[in-house]
């Protein structure tokens, strides 16, 4: 098992950026503010590693939310790749099944072997992503059940495979909670502070109901990114979770 880094706080803010200048201003503004820096493949495919060792000798925790899915040989080679950057926490897909995210928790056993000054990330599974709605699930994608069926039965899986936590929307969170224990991390995007733009997410929350509903961390991009100050959203945010 991973860490839960207190420092950082639970806020993870979303550096949905296509390239580092434009991301390393955000993060100036932000200065002080305790967070995580999520690094999604937008960023990471244009700054690459060297941007997540920037952000590391920075002194930032960092989810690097690449959301492996493949063959689990590949996924465990992916995830000794990752976890010998240093990152606080990393994500997969629960629908690769058990096999799949066992194989990521071998392959960042393997980062450790080799360089024992690494720390165990955590390493949580997406299950069904927060722009599906009822609809898509049950017609385009074909699962049946409701959203919160397919994204518990995810959690199952994930807990089994010996992850930490999943990403789900934090309308799941009770449930996922209910299911796989307290301590069963749930890290939740699709949060939308009151009056903000949904834009493509579909299951919502604001940051105060999300942590209501009990999760650990909320995952934020555009509502701060996008507005007119970053830092008094982000500030905002925070603010808004201490209240609950
Ligand atoms: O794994 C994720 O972080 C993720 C999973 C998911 O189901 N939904 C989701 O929105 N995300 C990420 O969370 C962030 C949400 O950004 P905003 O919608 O701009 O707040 C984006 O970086 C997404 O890639």
């Amino acid at each position: 098992m991973g860490t839960f880094n207190q420092t950082a706080g639970r806020l993870m803010v979303a550096l949905d950026y296509p390239a580092v200048d434009e991301a390393r201003k955000l993060i100036s503004l932000l200065e002080g503010i305790p967070c995580y820096m999520k690094v999604g493949m937008q960023l990471y495919y244009a700054g690459g590693p060297d941007f997540v060792r920037e952000l590391k000798s920075l002194g930032y925790s960092v989810f690097l939310d690449l959301k492996m899915h493949d063959i689990p040989n590949t996924v465990k080679g992916g995830a000794k790749s990752i976890t010998q950057l240093g990152v606080d926490m990393f994500n997969v897909h629960a629908a690769g099944g058990v096999k799949m995210m066992s194989a990521a928790r071998e392959g960042a056993k393997e980062a450790l072997e080799i360089n024992s000054s690494l720390t165990m990330p955590l390493i949580i599974a997406v299950t069904q992503l927060t722009s599906t709605n009822q609809g898509m699930l049950n017609g385009e994608i074909g699962i049946p059940g409701t959203v919160e069926e397919a994204v518990v039965s995810y959690a199952e899986l994930s807990k089994k495979a010996g992850l930490d936590g999943v990403v789900a929307s934090p309308l799941e969170v009770s449930a996922i909670k209910e299911r796989c224990g307290l301590d069963f991390l749930t890290v939740t995007p699709g949060i939308r502070p009151r009056g903000s733009e949904v834009g493509d997410q579909s299951r919502t929350l604001t940051p105060g109901e999300a942590i209501q509903q009990g999760t650990d961390y909320i995952v934020v991009g555009r509502p701060i990114t996008a507005a007119p100050s970053p830092r008094e959203a982000a500030e905002q945010i925070i603010e808004e979770m201490k209240l609950k």
